[in-house]
């Protein structure tokens, strides 16, 4: 369920004639997407020719107040011919509207498809779009407060309590209040830093055949060690789903890529143990509170925390060895 209001086709059609890019030919809701509505959209073209969009209303989780940073954000990556998605600003020049209280925003359109099950070619081409993305953000001028760093984990992990969280898990509490205290004592400092996406999961990249063809859903983007969007970028492709077992040859295909195009230095590698599992910490949190939260028999999928811890395990007990220098 991804398209939470329904707009209407007189509706529509009266945002995209704010848009100098022909009329309204066809609207459709995305099924994908938990977060925001997003609808395909057709037009014929500035010049006739017919062009293709994305309509994304901005529904919850994402404050007003960010929208400039985030759309920005994209403005400045396809200008740096980064696979992400331009704004289409309206006639006026806004890179967003209001549709009563909710924003819009319409995007460009890239093709291709997520892929569930990567392979090391697709992860070499993921770290080297993501390094390249992180050279890319060295010019942005703007910052935003990362507001989902180690305070946030163990302020949502205190929030669920124990009770709640061992009725995920019995093993969950235990576990979380356990790493969050490795976590805070060993949490790595003076690294270098800048604008990095932290959620860059399969679904939010599009590929076609081997090649990114787009990085998309910026809408956790925030200023935070940039080795540490790697280890999220790890954590979230390197595993079988359901975290049970490591797939070396994605994570190593992933590094190799990565390193193609930024080199870490030695100590960014060093940190990258203590970041993956902070990396997981910080999926475990927000899935549990969301798990919470989601009534039984609600239309969205909840996501297991217990993924996340499984990976996280694996990652204490692998120690550097994923992280040296000649992966
Ligand atoms: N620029 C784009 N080009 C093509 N498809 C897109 C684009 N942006 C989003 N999509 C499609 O919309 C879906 C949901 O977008 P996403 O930003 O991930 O939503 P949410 O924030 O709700 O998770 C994606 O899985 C993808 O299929
Ligand atoms: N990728 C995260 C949750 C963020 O949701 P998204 O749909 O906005 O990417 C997870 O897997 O927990």
């Amino acid at each position: 369920m991804a398209v939470y209001t329904h707009l209407g086709a007189e509706e529509l059609a009266e945002l995209i004639a704010t848009y100098d890019v022909g009329e309204l030919v066809s609207a459709k809701g995305i099924a994908e997407g938990v977060s925001n509505s997003n609808w395909i959209i057709e037009t014929s073209g500035s010049d006739g020719t017919g062009a293709r969009f994305i309509l994304t209303m901005y529904e919850r989780r994402i404050e007003l107040s960010d929208l400039p940073f985030f759309l920005s954000l994209l403005d400045h990556l396809a200008a740096r011919d980064c696979p992400v998605p331009g704004t289409i600003h309206d006639r006026e020049g806004a890179a967003f509207r209001m549709i009563g209280d909710k924003a819009v925003a319409l995007i460009e359109y890239l093709p291709g498809v997520s892929v569930d099950h990567p392979t090391a070619n697709q992860a070499h081409s993921v770290g080297k779009a993501l390094a390249q993305m992180h050279l890319a953000v060295d010019d942005f001028e703007h910052q935003r407060h990362q507001t989902m760093g180690l305070a946030e984990w163990d302020h949502t992990i205190n929030r669920c309590g124990a009770e709640a969280l061992d009725r995920i898990d019995p093993a969950l509490a235990d576990f979380a209040f356990d790493e969050l205290g490795v976590l805070a004592g060993d949490w790595p400092g003076g690294l270098p830093h800048g604008v990095v996406h932290c959620d860059l999961f399969p679904d939010n990249v599009l590929m076609l055949g081997d090649e990114v063809s787009g990085l998309i859903d910026f809408y956790f983007a925030a200023t935070d060690f940039i080795a540490y969007d790697l280890a999220v970028t790890h954590a979230a492709w390197s595993f079988e789903r359901g975290g049970h077992s490591y797939r070396p040859e994605i994570g190593a295909a992933l590094l190799r890529g990565y390193q193609s195009v930024r080199e870490l230095s030695a100590a960014e590698l060093a940190a990258m143990p203590v970041f993956v599992r902070g990396a997981c910490m910080r999926f475990i949190s927000s899935r549990a509170a969301d798990w919470l939260d989601t009534p039984d028999g609600a239309l969205v999928a909840r996501k297991d925390p217990m993924d996340f811890v499984r990976r996280s395990q694996f990652y204490a007990s692998s120690g550097s060895a994923l992280f040296t220098p000649h992966v």
